[in-house]
């Protein structure tokens, strides 16, 4: 596992939020608390992506959330513009062409994630999706496949790391979503974990969105998870 000094960048915070005003006033809030963001959808098709690199110039680490999935050539030359924003991570479906492809593109210390399945998926909507396995056996195949090819880590459900981590080995990242403090609500999330749970099961990251965004005190809420997860 690689080895991570600073307690504050196992926090990854999912700035899910609607615009890059929006998203510097919690970054602001946040101050020191968080030292690690996530820019998916919702933010990157609003100014998120230059916000993202903005973040890096100040020595904020980013992970750019953008989940691709494309013909192998448009996957590869995506994945090579976005290796010059500065940022730390960037998602990928875990389909192997795609998976592929990403490893040609990747460039400038730019680390891929494989997204596994979904965190919002349980067996029945992956049966719905037309997949004949369960969702912890897709996601032990995938991390196979990932490690096979040279993806530099995985995203899955805390609740498969300690099974991703015997097929990936010590030297490939986990990345979980899908973490909720004891007393936060679920939401759409389905395959959920604690932080401490997460960090017991031997994560190296977990992306925390809603639980801050919408908390009263984000920088309590960021802290206690860190603090929660120091003492797992
Ligand atoms: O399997 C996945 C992959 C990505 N995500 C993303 O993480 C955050 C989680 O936000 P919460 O508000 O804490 O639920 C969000 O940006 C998702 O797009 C995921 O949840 N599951």
């Amino acid at each position: 596992m690689p080895d991570i000094a600073d307690p504050r960048d196992r926090l990854i915070v999912a700035l899910d939020l609607p615009d890059v005003a929006a998203a510097e006033r919690l970054v602001e809030r946040l101050g020191d608390a968080a030292t690690f963001y996530k820019i998916g959808y919702r933010l990157g098709y609003a100014g998120g992506l230059a916000f993202a690199e903005r973040l890096a110039r100040q020595d904020k680490k980013t992970f750019l959330d953008l989940k691709l999935h494309d013909i192998g050539n448009t996957v590869e030359e995506g994945v090579r513009s976005a290796s010059n924003l500065g940022a730390t991570f960037l998602t990928v479906h875990a389909y192997p062409q795609t998976m592929r492809a990403a490893v040609k593109g990747r460039g400038n210390g730019l680390k891929i994630l494989a997204v596994t399945v979904l965190t919002s998926y349980d067996d029945a909507d992956a049966a719905e999706a037309g997949y004949a396995l369960p969702v912890t056996e897709l996601v032990a195949q995938r991390a196979e496949q990932a490690r096979e090819i040279g993806i530099d880590g995985i995203v899955c459900s805390a609740l498969e790391a300690q099974a991703v981590r015997r097929v990936v080995g010590s030297d490939r990242l986990i990345v979980t979503p899908g973490i909720r403090p004891a007393d936060a609500g679920l939401g759409d999330q389905k395959r959920v974990m604690t932080p401490a749970q997460a960090r017991a099961a031997g994560i190296d990251h977990v992306v925390v969105g809603r639980p801050i965004t919408g908390a009263e005190d984000p920088r309590a809420v960021a802290r206690t998870i860190i603090a929660e997860m120091e003492g797992a």
